[in-house]
Order: structure tokens, then sequence, then C-alpha cells
């Protein structure tokens, strides 16, 4: 006798072997007048289907330049990348000819920041720049968009949804208009989400409430994220494996409970040590 098996629960799977995105040897520089600033020194990082990375380190450690480095968003001039790859699906995003980037910008890969004024447009209407992403990337038609656009503030948990859709950006609180970059980036169903600091600017119960929403999101479209925080007990909550960066490079990297419950490098010890909510978590 034969038994049907149940089908995989995909949200049950385990992060798939193969790396989603894989940076080898990354090298950032900023040419400022006559001097360098190398901002990225041979790092290297991989992000799987459905986990979550986290890149923490000081200030001025490279995160956010490696971040941006992913869908080349540093400005360039000053920016060069002297050396590495950065592979996604088998592309190297470095050196990808800017048409075809700009298909995986926003599609594939999504980004959302710590202010949300950088994304979105202080002169339309939330509900259609949510909608303009799924025409652009889908070929939606106006009518589809506006239904899809308003399921996606809804799935953020925007309160009537159709009156928010409506609205201008200025006209809502900023965790508000965080959700709302969250659904901007996440409409289109990316594949991988990176997160730059995003909720540094938010008091701590709403910080709280948008870093639960990115979780639950990221389990429900098994993305996977990399996030980028200066916040330890941030990494502590959400994320699957950390990298440590110090100026420039990559110190450490690990599980996040083996690497905060045996950090191998001293930075990473220091950085533990000015932590004090991580011990009371
Ligand atoms: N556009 C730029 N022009 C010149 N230098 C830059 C630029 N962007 C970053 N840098 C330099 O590169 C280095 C790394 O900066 P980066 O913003 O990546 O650090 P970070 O770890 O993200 O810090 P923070 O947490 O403050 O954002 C710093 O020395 C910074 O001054």
């Amino acid at each position: 006798m034969t038994h049907d098996r149940p089908a995989p629960d995909p949200s049950r799977r385990p992060a798939d072997e193969q790396p989603l995105l894989e940076i080898n040897h990354l090298g950032v520089d900023f040419a400022l007048g006559t001097s360098v600033v190398h901002a990225v020194r041979d790092v290297s990082l991989h992000v799987r289907a459905g986990e979550t990375l986290a890149v923490v380190g000081e200030s001025g450690s490279g995160k956010t330049a490696t971040a941006l480095s992913v869908l080349r968003l540093n400005p360039s001039p000053p920016c060069v990348y002297p050396s590495g790859e950065i592979l996604f699906d088998g592309h190297d995003l470095l050196r990808l000819p800017e048409k075809q980037l700009g298909r995986i910008r926003g599609r594939d890969i999504a980004m959302v920041f710590q202010d949300p004024m950088t994304c979105l447009d202080p002169l339309q209407r939330v509900g259609a720049q949510v909608a303009e992403v799924l025409r652009h990337h889908t070929g939606m038609s106006r009518a589809e968009a506006r239904e899809a656009a308003l399921a996606a503030l809804d799935e953020v948990g925007i309160p009537d949804p159709a009156l928010r859709f409506r609205q201008y950006p200025h006209e809502l609180s900023g965790g508000l208009r965080q959700r709302v970059m969250i659904a901007t980036a996440l409409v289109a169903r990316p594949r991988l989400l990176i997160a730059d600091e995003p909720t540094t600017a938010l008091d701590v119960t709403v910080q709280r409430q948008i870093l639960d929403l990115l979780v639950a999101l990221q389990h429900k479209h098994r993305m996977a994220v990399l996030l980028i925080t200066h916040d330890l007990a941030v990494v502590a909550e959400t994320a699957d494996r950390v990298a440590v960066m110090n100026r420039g490079e990559v110190v450490e990297t690990g599980d996040v409970l083996d690497v905060f419950e045996h950090p191998a490098d001293d930075y990473t010890r220091t950085l533990l040590a000015a932590t004090p909510r991580l011990e009371a978590a």
C-alpha cells in the first residue's frame, strides 16, 4: 500500500544550501581629491534563500557601502570597486550592464532605508507609488496594480488602506511611512531584501512593531534578508547569521548564537560588552 506524501511546507524548509547572494573579496574605494578612502576591503559574505544575515559594526565600518554595492548604488564618482564580485543568480552584479541591473532592482532585490523619504516621492500619493512598482516590473493594468497595492498596504498592517492609499507621505506618521516603504519594497515579491538600519529612526515601540513585521513577511514570502544595523539587540531578535565589520573588513562571521556566546574576535567582544540590553534579553 502506498501513502501520498504531504507536500512539504516551504516555510519549514531549511535555508537552501546554495547562496542566493554571494559577495567575494569586495573592495569599495571613495576617491576624495588626492586621497582615497578604502571603505570596504576584501569583504566576503553570502546570504541563502530564506535566511537573515545581519551585518553589524560601528559607524563608518563600511556596512552601508557594502550593502549599496549590491545594487551599485554607491555614488560614482567618487566610488570605485577595485576588487571583487557580487554574484546573484549566477550574474556578477558589479559587471552587469546597467539595463539588466535596472530590471533586478526593485523586482528581485529591493531595499529599505532608515529614512523612508529617501525612497518615497513627497509629491505622489502613497498608493500610486506602491502601484507604480507593480506597473513597472510586472506590466499589470492600472486596475490590477491598484488592487494589489491596496492588498500590499493591508499586508504591512496599515489601517484603512483605502484612505491611506490617497494620502501623501507627509500626512503619515513615521511608523506608517516606514510601512509604506516596506510595502513598496516587497510588493514585487523580491527574493532578497536589503534593509539598512530600517528601524533606527523610530521610537522603541514602533521599532519593535516594524521588526516584527519584517520577520513575519520574511517567513511568509521566504525572502532572504541582508540587514544592516549597529544594534546587536536587533541582530539577536531577527538574524540567523551575523557578520561583524570593523574598519572596512569582516572580522568575524557565524551563527548569531555562536558568535554572541563565543565571540572569537576582540572587536566583537567589545561590541557585545557595549550592549547591556542583550544581557537583559
Ligand atoms: N559617498 C561617499 N563619499 C565619500 N566617502 C564615503 C561615502 N560613503 C561612505 N564613505 C566613507 O566610507 C566609509 C564607510 O562608510 P559607511 O557609510 O559604509 O559606514 P557604515 O558602517 O554604514 O556607517 P553608518 O552606520 O554611520 O552608516 C566611511 O569612512 C565613510 O566616510
